[in-house]
């Protein structure tokens, strides 16, 4: 059976973005989606618009700019696989409104940022990087002069995410005292504590270290007068987003002596690839580290990545789950021997839910199985029907006022 929206596996096209790790295209071939193409780099808005016009799923990590010019270019799109957290580089309302789930991996990278986060603080309270530095210029900076141990000192961990949590718990093993800001009322981990406010985060903590996600709340959510708060000779971790952080604001700190140290990931503006030139005003600042946005980037995070997120793909590929897509509703679910899925995506507005069951009265097609969730946005309706029963099903149901996508799984 045939219909205009259903494909043989082989041909749904899967093009993986950003040297995703391997582990995703063997998660998909295992799978039987053999037609993937990966590509080592980002690509500009350019070259993406026109790769993408026959893709059905796209992976990307936290380069790639999906925005609505890039979804309209994409008429057969219907997933995106972040491979990373953030989720900030996708146009989630555009994804939405046009029936494109959008996944990520909330959790897999975790670990690396923490462990990279400590370190950091380690190396800057003991002054290694200008130490370092001098060293590789032929200079001795043998002193004990602002070096310090990290027990006892107090991390200040701003967004008590699942990074900020795992930072915690491992700062603690060392000895050190953790308070936290976060805008929601959280749970303490260990012996940590919710600060009153940011402002008194900042004034007790020799280490801050964000860990907020980018959004219009989080921009320039650390600037002059933030910096101006933290504590003299105290250092700033940045491995969140470029945005959170005035990097100018915190250049001056720096040459003031204000700030001891700092440990700056993630920019405003990052290179597009590993060709083009860094810039920032912090190059030269040698008790500054900077790196090239690389908190996530271990061989263990993108391995299980790559797993999670295809596996993500896969499943809603094959069955149409939405479990723990980031801008869809969520439905989880069985599979379907015997039956058709129509997966039926549309605007939740008043009359759609009961002008599809029209469809199935008026036509006398059995409905095996029906699963619905909706956002304030869309309506996510899943129908099993016999197999004889799903092409015209599928007809009917993508004329319905409303509809955004229609489609049919065997
Ligand atoms: N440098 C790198 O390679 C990586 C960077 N990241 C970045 O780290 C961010 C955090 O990751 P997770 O901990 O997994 O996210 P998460 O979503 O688990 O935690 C973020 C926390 O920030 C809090 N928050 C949001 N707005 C806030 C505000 N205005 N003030 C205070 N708290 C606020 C939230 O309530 C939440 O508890 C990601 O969104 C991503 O941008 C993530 C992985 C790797
Ligand atoms: O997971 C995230 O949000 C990150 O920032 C990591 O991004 P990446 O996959 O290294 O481009």
């Amino acid at each position: 059976m045939t219909s205009k929206t259903s494909l043989d596996k082989s041909k749904i096209k899967f093009l993986l973005l950003e040297g995703i790790h391997p582990s995703a295209l063997q998660v998909l071939q295992r799978a039987g989606y053999t037609n993937v193409e990966t590509v080592s780099g980002a690509l500009d808005a350019e070259a993406l618009q026109q790769k993408i016009a026959d893709v059905h799923f796209v992976g990307i990590r936290s380069r790639t700019q999906l925005t609505e010019a890039i979804f309209q270019a994409a008429p057969k799109l219907v997933g995106v696989g972040c491979f990373c957290i953030g989720t900030n580089q996708v146009d989630l309302n555009a994804a939405r409104e046009r029936g494109v789930v959008v996944f990520n991996a909330p959790y897999s990278n975790t670990r690396s940022v923490a462990e990279l986060v400590l370190g950091e603080a380690i190396l800057l309270l003991r002054g290694i990087p200008a130490k370092n530095a001098a060293a590789h210029r032929g200079g001795w900076l043998k002193t004990a002069d602002n070096a310090f141990e990290i027990r006892g000192k107090t991390l200040g961990i701003v967004g008590y995410g699942s990074i900020g949590t795992q930072l915690s718990v491992l700062a603690e093993s060392l000895g050190m005292q953790v308070v936290f800001h976060d805008v929601v009322t959280k749970l303490p981990l260990g012996n940590a504590r919710q600060a009153a406010s940011l402002q008194e985060l900042l004034s007790v903590s020799d280490i801050v270290s964000l860990h907020v996600p980018e959004l219009p709340s989080t921009h320039g959510m650390v600037g002059a007068a933030q910096i101006a708060a933290m504590k003299q000779g105290s250092i700033l971790i940045n491995a969140s987003r470029g945005t959170v952080v005035d990097i100018d604001a915190l250049a001056s700190a720096l040459t003031a002596g204000q700030l001891l140290g700092a440990a700056i990931d993630v920019f405003p503006v990052e290179p597009k690839s590993n060709k083009d030139e860094f810039q920032s005003v912090l190059r030269g600042m040698d008790n500054v580290i900077l790196t090239p946005h690389i908190g996530g980037s271990t061989m263990e995070a993108q391995a299980n990545i790559g797993l999670e997120v295809a596996e993500k793909l896969v499943k809603y590929s094959d069955n149409g789950t939405t479990t723990s897509a980031v801008n869809f509703p969520e439905v989880a679910l069985p599979e379907h021997p015997g039956h058709n899925r129509i997966l039926h995506v549309h605007q939740n507005r008043p009359g759609v839910l009961m002008a599809i069951n029209q469809v199935f009265a008026d036509n006398g097609i059995n409905v095996a199985g029906q699963y619905l969730r909706t956002d304030e946005k869309v309506g996510y309706v899943v129908i099993d029907v016999d197999t004889q029963s799903s092409a015209l099903a599928l007809e009917k149901l993508s004329q319905i006022a409303g509809t955004i996508r229609c489609r049919v799984l065997f």
